[in-house]
């Protein structure tokens, strides 16, 4: 019989579903990471909250660990690649918390507007400050959402009822799931500087984390008020405070903080500060959904092998997984390049195979291709839910075969339609199993996309490649590799460095201003 683990306080409903279905389960709350670690490896699954950190160390001892399950959506306390490396499939429940997390951001933006825990504990003390709280109200006003996805969209529906403008920043959200949820698509700086309230609702990655800075909180309205109900990193807590000291920022409600528990912070006592110690997902709705899903779906997979809401699994047959390996592999790389590279919001996206590729089953190869595209701007994506979480978000998705071979004896092209018109990438395996990038928006170019990587499009001139070499060794940052594609003599070049390390902002300036250079971006596989 399988044994499970449940390491972060669940609802009594997990416990319940692992028993009737014929697993094992032990409750152990509160473990340090060295009575984890310990233990883990009589378990075969770990169900967790957000407190339990799966680190690659603990990874180390769970040698029996086949499947981790999160009741919840974010899963930045669990080593995604670690687990995979290990062979453990990671599992989230994506919706079962969504609603109440966005009515906890509507209940923050009230008690900000009314000045609630403030009145109250003046209240209480029997103070009766009826001319001190002045609040304003929410009507007419413009709430700007960082991040519409499924929190986003709800919180934006919530909106509409209480007679809010809502504007959105979100790269993936299409002019059309806008218009379908009644949302202005702005960019970044146009919603700092129109927005009344601000609401994130993003992941923290590489490209959320800091999103709310010291110069973005410069750019907004004098008086604004910030909600965060997604993850700390994403505000620079030091700036908010400086910010709400000077009065620029009218009132902040934070529900997660850069470092939690937040037992301590700087923040904490400033004026116009309201904080909750991670709340967003704590009703007895939301807690009893993610129990039951996440029992259910680690029971399915330990007790029959069903893969439901994995991370880093693809759901494939015994026969099919060894063939598809390889291009699956591809497939991803080649999603996760254009998701990097198309920075304007992306209509549609077709996958062509070709050759070898085009004799196997195409819809874990679609999936490997949706999971890299939109694992550029979610955490919550894999090869499962990839296409449905396309298909919700009206992209059109198209797959097409060609059973002939063309130069290459297998190829996949990944093209995305985007309002500057269509863009495409295009792999091939070498050695039947080494996935390599062959065509790059219709340059030439052979590359291997793996690690840190940088792209600089340039004007094709003498002593470029020199120049840059130049100052990434000057940076200190190494050139593992190095690929060149043109599109003509004397017209654009494409560089696709591997560099051992990631490339700082600083030195991506340096690089930018360097002459000829018309794009340069980090990207990372
Ligand atoms: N406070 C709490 O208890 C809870 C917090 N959360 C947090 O809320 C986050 C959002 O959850 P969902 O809406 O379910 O996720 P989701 O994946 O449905 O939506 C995230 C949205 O962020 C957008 N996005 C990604 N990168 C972006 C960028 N650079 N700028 C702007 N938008 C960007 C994506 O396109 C997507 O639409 C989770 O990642 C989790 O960290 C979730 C549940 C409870
Ligand atoms: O489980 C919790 O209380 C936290 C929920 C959360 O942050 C998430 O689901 O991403």
């Amino acid at each position: 019989m399988p044994k499970v683990l449940i390491s972060d306080k669940m609802d009594p409903k997990a416990a319940e579903i692992f028993r009737a279905r014929g697993v094992e389960v032990d409750e152990i709350i509160g473990l340090s990471k060295e009575e984890l670690a310990e233990i883990i490896g009589k378990y075969d699954g770990l169900a967790v909250r957000s407190s339990t950190k799966l680190t690659p160390k603990i990874l180390e001892s769970a040698t029996n660990l086949k499947v981790v399950g999160r009741a919840g959506i974010g899963v930045d306390n669990i080593d995604i690649p670690a687990a995979s490396a290990k062979g453990v499939v990671v599992m989230n429940t994506p919706f079962g918390n969504s609603i109440t997390t966005a009515e906890h951001a509507i209940a923050m933006m009230f008690a900000l507007a009314r000045q609630l825990p403030e009145a109250d504990a003046s209240t209480q003390a029997g103070k009766w400050e009826k001319s001190k709280f002045m609040g304003v109200e929410l009507t007419h006003k413009t709430l700007g959402l960082i991040g519409a996805g499924n929190i986003g969209s709800i919180v934006a529906d919530r909106a509409h009822g209480l007679k809010m403008k809502v504007i959105a920043y979100d790269p993936f959200l299409t002019e059309e799931r806008a218009v379908e949820l009644g949302i202005e698509k702005v960019t970044l700086d146009e919603l700092f500087e129109r927005s009344d309230f601000l609401t994130l609702h993003t992941p923290l990655t590489d490209q959320t984390r800091g999103i709310v800075s010291r110069e973005a909180l410069a750019k907004t309205k004098k008086g604004v008020r910030i909600i965060n109900c997604a993850r700390g990193g994403l505000i620079d807590e030091e700036a908010l405070k400086d910010a709400l000291e000077s009065g620029h920022v009218a009132g902040a409600a934070l529900d997660v903080f850069a470092e939690e528990p937040a037992k301590e912070n700087a923040l904490f006592g400033t004026p116009g500060l309201i904080s909750t110690p991670h709340l967003g997902a704590s009703t007895s709705e939301a807690q009893v959904n993610v129990a039951i899903q996440v029992a259910e779906q680690m029971a399915d997979f330990l007790l029959d092998g069903g893969v439901t809401n994995a991370l880093n699994m693809p759901s494939l047959t015994a026969e099919e997984a060894p063939k598809l390996k390889p291009y699956m592999a591809l497939a991803k790389k080649l999603g996760s390049l254009v998701g990097q590279l198309a920075h304007d919001a992306v209509k549609g996206i077709s996958i062509e195979v070709e050759g070898a590729a085009a004799e196997l089953n195409q819809k874990p190869i679609t999936g490997a291709v949706l999971a890299g595209f939109m694992g550029a701007y979610s955490d919550s994506v894999n090869m499962v839910n990839a296409p449905y979480l396309a298909k919700e978000r009206g992209l059109d998705v198209r797959e097409i075969r060609h059973e002939r071979e063309g130069v290459y004896h297998t190829l996949i092209r990944v093209a995305v339609m985007t309002d500057e018109g269509e863009k495409s990438v295009a792999g091939t395996l070498f050695g039947e199993d080494a996935p390599r990038l062959v065509e790059l928006f219709g340059i030439k170019i052979e590359a291997d996309l793996d690690g840190d990587m940088l792209y600089v499009v340039n004007e094709d001139a003498p002593g470029f490649i020199g120049r840059i070499g130049t100052t990434l060794g000057a940076a200190g940052v190494n050139i593992g590799n190095f690929h060149l594609g043109r599109r003509d003599g004397g017209g654009d070049a494409v560089l696709l460095l591997s560099v051992d390390q990631h490339v700082d902002e600083p030195i991506l300036l340096e690089v930018c201003n360097l002459e000829g250079v018309k794009t340069v971006k980090t990207l990372s596989f």
